[in-house]
């Protein structure tokens, strides 16, 4: 379904909720607005299949529909790995748990309805936050990657992806590309503008640098860029 919900004017802009009309439009909308996304979810699938241990566990926070969560189930081939789908959006979740159910993958799927700030982490070998870090007050960033870091297994992984922020000039210029971005892809300037205004204090970005800052404090070796295009990036922080 075609994502219209800021193609009329509204008389209020209401803050950016993951609630029934975005949960039925979600895969278009999230394909349309976020440049690369098309890209990383295969790219899930591969990094996966490399870093993923038999016997351990594959954490997707913030699961939305599913996309990040069957392509990581797609890439698993180890034996004995179960994946653990978080999301607090009943929306989001009742509609993943029909994709998982209509999916062919046969590593065990779990879904849970809660907040990942209270998730548990453990016997991790890969957890993935795709574009949900950035809805968590900035404050609680560095508590649930701690977590994270803790359930991890030696040689476990992060996939972080988000949407970033720069100094300027360089914030303008990935600005007006990403709009271009989704111009191109059908949204109109009032949709653009809509959507900005309901994001504002919602999806609070942070810079590549204070990502890998945190990800170093909290102890990953390792957290480098593996993909960016203009605003948005995925990082790969590596526990060694
Ligand atoms: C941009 S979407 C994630 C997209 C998804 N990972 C994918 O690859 O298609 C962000 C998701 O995070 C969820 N979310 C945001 N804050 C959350 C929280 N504190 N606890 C659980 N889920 C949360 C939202 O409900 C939403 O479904
Ligand atoms: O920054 C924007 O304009 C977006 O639309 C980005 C974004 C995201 O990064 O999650 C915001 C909300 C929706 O989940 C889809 C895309």
């Amino acid at each position: 379904m075609r994502d219209q919900i800021y193609a009329a004017p509204l008389p209020e802009v209401s803050g950016f909720a993951f609630d029934e009309a975005v949960a039925r439009v979600f895969p278009d909308m999230i394909r349309r607005s976020v440049p690369g996304y098309t890209t990383i979810i295969p790219m899930i699938e591969l990094i996966c299949a490399r870093y993923a241990r038999a016997g351990t566990r594959l954490y997707d926070l913030g699961c939305s529909l599913g996309a990040s969560t069957l392509a990581m189930r797609h890439g698993v081939k180890q034996r004995d790995c179960q994946l653990i789908g978080v999301d607090n959006s009943e929306a989001m979740l009742s509609q993943c748990r029909a994709y998982v159910e209509a999916d062919s993958a046969s590593a065990p799927v779990e879904l849970v309805l809660g907040d990942i700030r209270d998730q548990a982490i453990d016997n991790a070998s890969v957890v993935t936050l795709n574009f949900t870090l950035q809805f968590l007050p900035p404050q609680d960033r560095q508590p649930l990657l701690q977590t994270i870091f803790d359930g991890l297994q030696p040689g476990g992984v992060l996939i972080l992806s988000e949407k970033i922020c720069f100094n300027e000039p360089e914030q303008s210029i990935q600005e007006v590309l990403h709009h271009d971005f989704k111009r191109a892809n059908g949204y109109s300037d009032l949709e653009i503008s809509q959507k900005r205004t309901s994001l504002e204090n919602v999806l609070i970005t942070e810079s590549i640098e204070a990502h890998q800052q945190r990800l170093k404090a909290v102890g990953f070796s390792q957290a480098l860029v593996w993909y960016q295009c203009f605003n948005f990036v995925s990082m790969l922080a590596v526990k060694v």
